[in-house]
């Protein structure tokens, strides 16, 4: 250990299922790692955490803890830094108010989120509430760019051993629908800034001026962005394609980014909700508006507080009976798209349609054609050209596919994911203006009372790293390797002039091709189908779409990543997989105590964070305990030991036991630390010995329903019992 204070590497404490995961997985790393003097410590990222570290002030002594996002926030831009990031939650409005009742309930005084503040005291509420709200965490930690892909052994395990895919019929009626024009896409300005700048957002309108966001500081060199959507063509859009998805007969989707895209998503999705209720909107609004109804909160949120108003539900049931069919979330429990703005994320939704040959559920159980509404034209031309792709082509074969790898421009709240504090749902009809602090107006656009006008940005050290990394993977693969830009949109064109200067200068300009979206998808998705491999280099939110997209296609799931963030002030964030905290998971283990969460992604991660402490710490012993952690991932890979699915068959735990049984056994066998081969000799032989009693008192546990004492803030003593319930195997573990 270099810094006695300080634990050698962090293990992030987080929510829902890999949180489940972690309450097995992490007493085997801990002590596993003692043995070699590594430290794992960790620090809590949860929902329920970041709210009780957020009102000390309401919590008594003995419940406050400490704002450890604050820490890592800080610790990720020093060399020191070694995390593993587990998924979080990234909150939608109904996440973060049932996460308040569970925490009132179990006794912390935390105030009730202010959805209308009024007081100058809610108001200060609820702008603290506002800083836990969507993804609060990972723009935090990510002080660096993306490296995702699939391990070799995983690729290849997934080549030998293909999931089922959905058939894709060429007359499939699924489609990808976005708005004609007035969009973020069309109304896109950008400018990259040549000095260092200051500058103040303002709405100039016939009853004066306001500002919307003052002093904004930009470094030199950062690619300033502005745009809006129209809300009246935004409106009409939807209201057309409510009415020709009913007149094809499918399902009715929409596929936003609510929780990452925390101000301009949920604004678009309350429009949708808008829409589809049109007719009870008109009647009922002001009374709606009276019961607190905020279609930005969806449909489940309106039904809950309109559900004692006879006329209005009879309304809303007279409308639902002329809507097309909508895409079901639960259709055993009648949820829908529009219940949550949470429930439907693009990244994973559009993927698992697409896997499926095109296929969503319905409100009669059945799987059905889907209408995937994608407003904005920035990014849907990704999930439109695959659509066309597979329906003319016939689905993906996993068997022989090659891999998609992604290099993804992220750090420093690159792009649209970090503008939500520029980003505003306009008041009154007038001129958006950015000025610069010499008076100097970058952007402007005439908007409209209640189009959304946002403001994104990326800045020149983050993007130069981001090519540097972009050439340095190239060149590590060889594989062909293509920079999604779209020289007719002003983000990337301005992108495109800062790419190409860099690869001149390196003599790299043949090694790399520059596309628009739906091209590269296309070139991307002809280049695997062929059986060879490429690699995506792409801006922010394309990192997190497409390695969603094509893990799901080419591995059944994005959990299986490996997913490596090189700080860039030198230090190591390992993000375990590229998908959620699967929130099904967790009713699974409610109703039927089986977690199937797989952790391969978290073995990957740890393999890599062991790595990274090794190279970057002269720390020996830690490069003994990955190289063992890599032999133990092939082995829980080469040996089929991954969770199942179903109740009885073996789970997450049981997973964490062959994971432990490996690693031991890779460190009996090693020769390069005597002392830690010796300590594990008897470790691996203890574990293979017990194998029948541990792996029957883990089965002995499933099939029944499990209490862990809470949704987002579970009792730990309750946790431990439910995820270790084999004392056999606690007790070889210690
Ligand atoms: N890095 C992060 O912190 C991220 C956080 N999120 C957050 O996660 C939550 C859920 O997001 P959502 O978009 O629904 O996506 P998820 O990835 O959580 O879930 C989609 C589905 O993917 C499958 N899946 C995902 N991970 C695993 C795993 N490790 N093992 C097995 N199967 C897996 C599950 O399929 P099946 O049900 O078929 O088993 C799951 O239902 C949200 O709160 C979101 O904000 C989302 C993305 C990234
Ligand atoms: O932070 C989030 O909300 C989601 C992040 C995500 O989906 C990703 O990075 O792949
Ligand atoms: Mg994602």
């Amino acid at each position: 250990m270099t810094d006695t204070s300080r634990p050698d590497i962090i293990y992030t404490k987080v929510d829902e299922a890999p949180e489940r995961a972690s309450a097995s997985l992490l007493p085997i790393i801990q002590r596993f790692a003692a043995a070699a003097d590594v430290s794992i410590g960790t620090k809590d990222i949860s929902l329920a955490g970041r709210i009780l570290a957020t009102f000390p002030d309401h919590l008594t002594d003995d419940q406050r803890i400490p704002d450890d996002l604050a820490d890592l926030g800080e610790l990720v831009k020093t060399p020191d830094a070694n995390v593993i990031k587990l998924p979080n939650i990234s909150a939608s409005v109904p996440q973060l108010l049932a996460a308040v009742r569970e925490l009132q309930s179990q006794g912390y005084a935390v105030p009730d989120y202010p959805e209308t503040p009024e007081t100058d005291a809610q108001k200060q509420i609820r702008a603290r509430f506002d800083t836990i709200k969507g993804s609060a965490v990972n723009p935090v930690l990510r002080e660096g760019n993306s490296d995702r892909r699939a391990a070799a052994a995983v690729k290849k395990f997934a080549q030998n051993n293909p999931h089922r895919m959905g058939e894709w019929r060429a007359d499939s009626k699924t489609r990808v629908t976005s708005m004609s024009g007035d969009d973020f896409f069309s109304n896109e300005k950008s400018i990259t800034l040549k000095d260092a700048a200051t500058a103040r957002i303002v709405l100039k309108t016939a009853s004066g001026e306001t500002v919307l966001k003052d002093a904004v500081s930009y470094p030199a060199g950062t690619v300033v962005d502005a745009t809006f959507m129209s809300a009246e063509a935004l409106d009409d859009f939807l209201a057309a394609e409510i009415d020709r998805t009913k007149s094809e007969g499918v399902l009715f989707s929409l596929h936003m980014k609510a929780t990452m895209m925390k101000v301009s998503d949920p604004i678009i999705f309350g429009h949708a909700v808008k829409a589809w209720l049109a007719p009870v909107f008109e009647i009922h609004g002001d009374r709606m508006n009276d019961l607190g109804v905020n279609p930005n909160s969806g449909l489940g949120d309106l039904l809950e507080r309109v559900k004692d108003v006879p006329e209005i539900m009879a309304a809303i049931e007279a409308v639902t009976a002329e809507r097309p069919p909508m895409y079901m979330v639960n259709s055993d429990k009648g949820i829908t798209n529009l219940h949550v703005p949470s429930d439907v994320i693009i990244d994973a939704s559009m993927p698992a349609l697409i896997r499926a040959g095109g296929k969503g559920w319905g409100p009669d159980g059945n799987e059905a054609d889907t209408v995937c509404v994608i407003p904005d034209n920035s990014y849907a031309p990704v999930y439109d050209e695959a659509v066309k792709f597979f329906k003319a082509n016939g689905k993906l074969n996993p068997a022989t596919a090659g891999t998609v790898q992604n290099i993804g421009l992220m750090a420093q709240k690159a792009e649209e994911y970090g503008s939500h504090p520029t980003t505003f749902e306009i008041p009154e009809d007038g001129t958006v203006q950015m000025i610069l602090g010499d008076g100097t107006v970058l952007h402007e656009h005439a908007v409209s009372k209640d189009d959304i006008w946002r403001s994104a940005s990326a800045r020149k050290a983050p993007i130069e790293d981001w090519v540097n990394l972009a050439i340095e993977r190239q060149k590590a693969t060889g594989y062909r390797s293509i920079f999604w830009l779209d020289a007719n949109r002003a983000h990337d064109a301005e992108l495109i002039a800062l790419v190409k200067p860099i690869l001149e200068a390196k003599g790299v300009t043949d090694k790399f091709e520059i596309m628009a979206p739906a091209e590269a998808t296309r070139a991307s998705l002809e280049t695997i189908t062929k059986g060879e491999n490429t690699i995506a280099i792409t801006g922010n939110v394309l990192r997190d779409y497409l390695t969603d997209l094509f893990p799901i296609l080419e591995l059944a799931t994005s959990a299986k990543m490996l997913s490596i963030v090189k700080l860039m002030q030198g230090g190591g964030l390992f993000e375990t997989g590229a998908g959620g905290s699967a929130p099904k998971h967790v009713q699974q283990l409610d109703e039927e105590n089986h977690l199937r969460w797989d952790s391969l992604g978290e073995f990957c991660a740890l393999g890599e964070s062991f790595k990274f402490l090794a190279d970057a710490k002269g720390n020996v012993r830690a490069r003994v305990l990955g190289e063992a952690v890599e032999a133990a991932t092939q082995g829980i890979l080469d040996h089929d030991r991954s969770p199942s699915r179903k109740v009885g068959q073996p789970d997450n735990r049981d997973s964490h036991y062959w994971f432990a049984r490996y690693w031991a056994e890779a460190l009996a066998a090693q020769s390069d630390d005597a002392a830690l081969a010796e300590e594990f000799a008897p470790v691996a032989k203890a574990l293979a010995e017990n194998e029948t009693a541990i792996t029957s008192e883990l089965a002995a546990a499933q099939g029944r329903p499990a209490d862990t004492g809470g949704y987002f803030h579970p009792d730990p003593k309750k946790l431990t019992a439910v995820m270790r319930p084999s004392a056999t195997l606690n007790g070889i573990i210690g």
